[in-house]
């Protein structure tokens, strides 16, 4: 299957601010994302990620601005979109195979099978969502938004309860699918390993602000011990951690400085 796409805007949002209870949360946000990209978005716990995902899904109304999805502004739902979240939402009284098959016709259902193979599941379309690893959890919560075959798949933070490898794993379906698939993905994550393996653009928001926005030119699949991508890696994490290590210099000669005062005084 091939999407019509490739360096058209699938996503514009201009200007997007959104308060909650007259705090602001994000402020001016500026995001072009065309059809095909992978973007990942970074950033401290409580920047904001989240809410800008959820405003993209239509989950979420924006305070102003403007968002245009495929060139029409949007109301409600994103219907291009479908979303998939850090605990997998599985229903555990349903099997595999109905999960997946959620709210889909019976014409659809017949697609089950397929997408279980393409995310390695085949044998496992019978069993109970309890007897599966987190991993496998995981994958049966991406063949239930890909069987939608959606143009926007929003990842929140889908592997952030996995172990290293099952993630590593994941990263490389994940790839292998949106090649296949030509979907736009939009990633939030905590890693920012995981967001320079995956996207060819990496999103920093730093309360409610996006303070980089850096291509990755790396060819797929991305190499870790490529020294390009550690050297993406490291110009990340500082622009995240920069503050945060002046505030721990601090403390550590705060640190210091007590204990020395302590010493004194015994
Ligand atoms: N429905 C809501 N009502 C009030 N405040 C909210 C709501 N949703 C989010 N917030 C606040 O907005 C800020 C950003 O939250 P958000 O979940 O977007 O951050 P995040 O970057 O995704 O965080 P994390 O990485 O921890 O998931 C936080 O201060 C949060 O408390």
């Amino acid at each position: 299957m091939t999407k019509d796409h490739k360096n058209e805007p699938i996503l514009q949002l201009d200007n997007i601010v959104k308060s909650f209870d007259g705090k602001e949360v994000l402020k001016k946000i500026d995001l072009h994302v065309n059809k095909g990209d992978f973007i990942a978005v970074v950033g401290k716990s409580g920047c904001g990620k989240s809410t800008l995902l959820r405003i993209i899904a239509g989950l979420e109304e924006i305070s102003s601005g403007s968002l245009l999805v495929d060139g029409t502004e949007l109301k409600g739902r994103n219907q291009l979109a479908k979303m998939m979240f850090q605990d997998g939402r599985l229903l555990p009284w349903k099997k595999v195979s109905d999960n997946v098959g959620l709210g889909l016709k019976s014409e659809e259902k017949k697609q089950i099978p397929t997408i279980l193979k393409q995310v390695g599941l085949a044998e496992r379309a019978n069993v109970w969502p309890a007897v599966l690893s987190g991993g496998q959890k995981q994958r049966v919560a991406l063949a239930r938004a890909l069987i939608h075959d959606p143009e926007l798949l929003l990842l929140d933070e889908p592997l952030g309860a996995l172990d290293a490898l099952t993630r590593m794993e994941m990263h490389e379906l994940i790839e292998d699918l949106w090649k296949e698939k030509q979907f736009t993905a939009i990633l939030v994550t905590h890693d920012v390993e995981e967001a320079v393996a995956l996207a060819n653009r990496v999103i920093l928001i730093e309360e409610g602000e996006i303070v980089m926005d850096l291509p990755v030119h790396l060819p797929y699949p991305r190499q870790r011990d490529n020294p390009l991508f550690s050297s993406l890696v490291s110009q990340i994490l500082n622009r995240i951690m920069g503050k945060k290590r002046k505030v721990e210099a601090n403390l550590t000669t705060l640190a210091k400085t007590s204990t020395s005062a302590s010493v004194r005084r015994a």
